[in-house]
């Protein structure tokens, strides 16, 4: 039986995080995906309380002064946060819990827990494809990729603070070398924690 764990997973906006999320969670049912909270406007398709519990900014900061938020940080011009309530009680259920968080979230969350902890930094194969990739997925401004591209040069440069860093060009490999850092190299490729890097 696997050990109770808070994975937190982490990388620039459009590198494929979401993407590899929805696999992982059809392959390893068991794990349970944390539903952030933000002040970001719905994309068309998103649904409140399935994709993010969207809240206004003044619930927002209420939340914040409520302690109810695990973590929190400013991105991109909204607030993101990961409601603490869902991950104390999957957690005390014995159940691993997946935080799919940007760089200063990640930090908060280091900081509060330790053993528990696996933390993976994903990257793209270079900023030129994460661009193309943002701009393809269609659903930001231009204002809103730049943000995004120049919020994602700061995340890359600290990928050495976490456990492991993957590269997602291939989806399947990228998926692979995900399972092993949260379930171990037992039926999963191997990828080393201390490479690759960009
Ligand atoms: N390995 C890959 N090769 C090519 N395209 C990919 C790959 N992985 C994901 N993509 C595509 O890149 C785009 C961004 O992916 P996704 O939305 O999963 O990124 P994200 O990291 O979750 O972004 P955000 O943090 O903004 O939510 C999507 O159009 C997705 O189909
Ligand atoms: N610190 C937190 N970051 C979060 C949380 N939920 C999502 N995110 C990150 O925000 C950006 C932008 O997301 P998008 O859905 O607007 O594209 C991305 O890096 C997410 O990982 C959270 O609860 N806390």
């Amino acid at each position: 039986m696997q050990a109770t764990k808070l994975i937190v997973l982490t990388g620039p906006s459009g590198v494929g995080k979401g993407t590899l999320v929805r696999s992982l969670l059809q392959r390893h049912p068991d794990l349970q995906l944390s539903v952030s909270a933000t002040t970001r406007a719905p994309r068309p398709g998103e649904v409140h309380g399935q994709d993010y519990w969207f809240l206004a900014r003044a619930e927002f900061k209420a939340a914040i002064a409520a302690g109810e938020l695990l973590e929190w940080a400013e991105y991109a011009g909204n607030y993101y946060g990961t409601p603490r309530q869902m991950v104390s009680e999957q957690f005390a259920a014995g159940k691993s819990v997946l935080l799919e968080i940007e760089l200063a979230g990640a930090r908060q969350v280091r900081a509060q827990y330790d053993a528990e902890i696996v933390s993976i930094f994903l990257l793209p194969p270079s900023l030129d494809e994460l661009e193309r990739r943002l701009r393809d997925r269609g659903k930001d401004s231009e204002t809103a990729i730049a943000k995004r591209l120049a919020r994602a040069r700061e995340e890359v440069a600290a990928q050495h603070e976490f456990d492991w860093q993957i590269i997602n060009d291939d989806l399947e490999t990228a998926l692979q070398q995900l399972e092993t850092a949260i379930y171990g190299a037992t039926s999963c490729a191997t990828a080393d924690p201390m490479s690759p890097s960009a």
